[in-house]
Formats: structure tokens, sequence, C-alpha cells
């Protein structure tokens, strides 16, 4: 993948209280949904949906995901990188993170999900509880080249499970806004 820095970007996550109220229902129902998104795309797409995995593995985590999982910055984290598919076309781009702390705590093995949801893991685990969805406009220098694009809505939110953090980011791509448009216009 070719990004610029990491780091180079600001970003200001913002809670659903935060946010300014010129949304579309639309957008805020896709954004604050607390069910599960695979799921959701899953039925959107009549099951034609796929997960492709386009990076995994150790990286010094980015300062914004630092400070929401309460690390040090520059702390080093398992990063997955995905593109959540319907029909073939990317339609989500989820970034995934935990610290290596955390992970080897908390016993789970991200390395070998591959091409399995991680979505699935995280929803058939009760023991997982999700904190509030955060929403921002990504900024296009955090996403894959093909699909970088600005204001482009992204969500993110902490699964929290004995301890073991992972930190969530999902950013809808054009073709899910269309996909849903076309179903309910
Ligand atoms: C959190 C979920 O999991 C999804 C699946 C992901 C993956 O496999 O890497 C990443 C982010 C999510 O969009 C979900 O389905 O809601």
């Amino acid at each position: 993948m070719s990004y610029e820095s990491p780091q180079a970007a600001a970003v200001a996550w913002l809670a659903y209280s935060q946010l300014a109220s010129d949304l579309d229902q639309r957008t805020l129902d896709w954004l604050f949904d607390e069910g599960s998104l695979t799921r959701r795309l899953t039925r959107l797409s009549h099951d034609h949906f796929c997960v492709t995995p386009l990076f995994e593995g150790w990286q010094p985590l980015r300062d914004d995901e630092c400070l929401a999982l309460n690390l040090a910055p520059g702390a080093q984290g398992w990063v997955r990188e995905v593109y959540l598919r319907g029909h073939d076309q990317p339609w989500v781009f989820a970034r995934s993170v935990a610290s290596r702390e955390a992970l080897e705590r908390g016993g789970l093995d991200l390395e070998t999900l591959g091409s399995r949801s991680l979505g699935e893991l995280l929803f058939c685990d009760q023991a997982f509880i999700r904190h509030p969805i955060e929403v921002c406009t990504y900024p296009q220098a955090w996403m894959p080249t093909e699909v970088a694009s600005a204001n482009l809505w992204g969500r993110r939110s902490r699964f929290e499970r004995d301890g073991l953090d992972l930190l969530v980011a999902e950013v809808f791509l054009p073709a899910m806004w269309q996909a849903d448009k076309e179903v309910s216009p």
C-alpha cells in the first residue's frame, strides 16, 4: 500500500453529541449502527460479501490510535487493513488495531484471521463490549491510494473483553452508498 506518512494527517474524532446536526438520516443510520457491519453488508449484498485483507502486520500505531487505546505514543500493535466488499467492489475500508501486549495477554490471534471477518469473531463472542462510536471525515492520506478521496465518512469504536482492547475503524466508500440508495432510494 502506498500512503503518505501515517502521522501527517490530523483528525478530529467526534461523538454523536458533538456532531453538527446537518448530516442526513441515511449517513447517521450507517455511522451509528451498533450492530455488525459484516452482517448488514452481507444483507445489502444478498450474500455477495467478502473480506479481502490488504495489510496485516506489526507496526507502530498512529497517534490517534495510541490515544484511544491508552498507549504510549509510538506503541507497537497489530494492524489489519481490509476491504469489506459487496459484489466484488470495495464498499468499506476497515482498519483494526490492538497493542501487542493486549493481544498476548488477551489470547486473541488476529494473525490467522485472513479473509474471515473480524466482525463475526467480535459479535459471536458475547464477552466483547462495544464502546461508543466516534466519527470523522477520514484523512485521505490514511487510505489506500485506489480509494483515497476527501470527505469520506469514517467511524471507529473500541471493542473490549477483559482488558483486551481492539480499535476498529471503518470508512464508507462511494460504492456502498450507491448500493444502499439502490435498495432504499
Ligand atoms: C467490526 C466488524 O468487523 C468488520 C470486519 C473487519 C475485518 O474482518 O477486518 C473489520 C472491520 C469491520 O468492519 C463488524 O462486522 O461490525
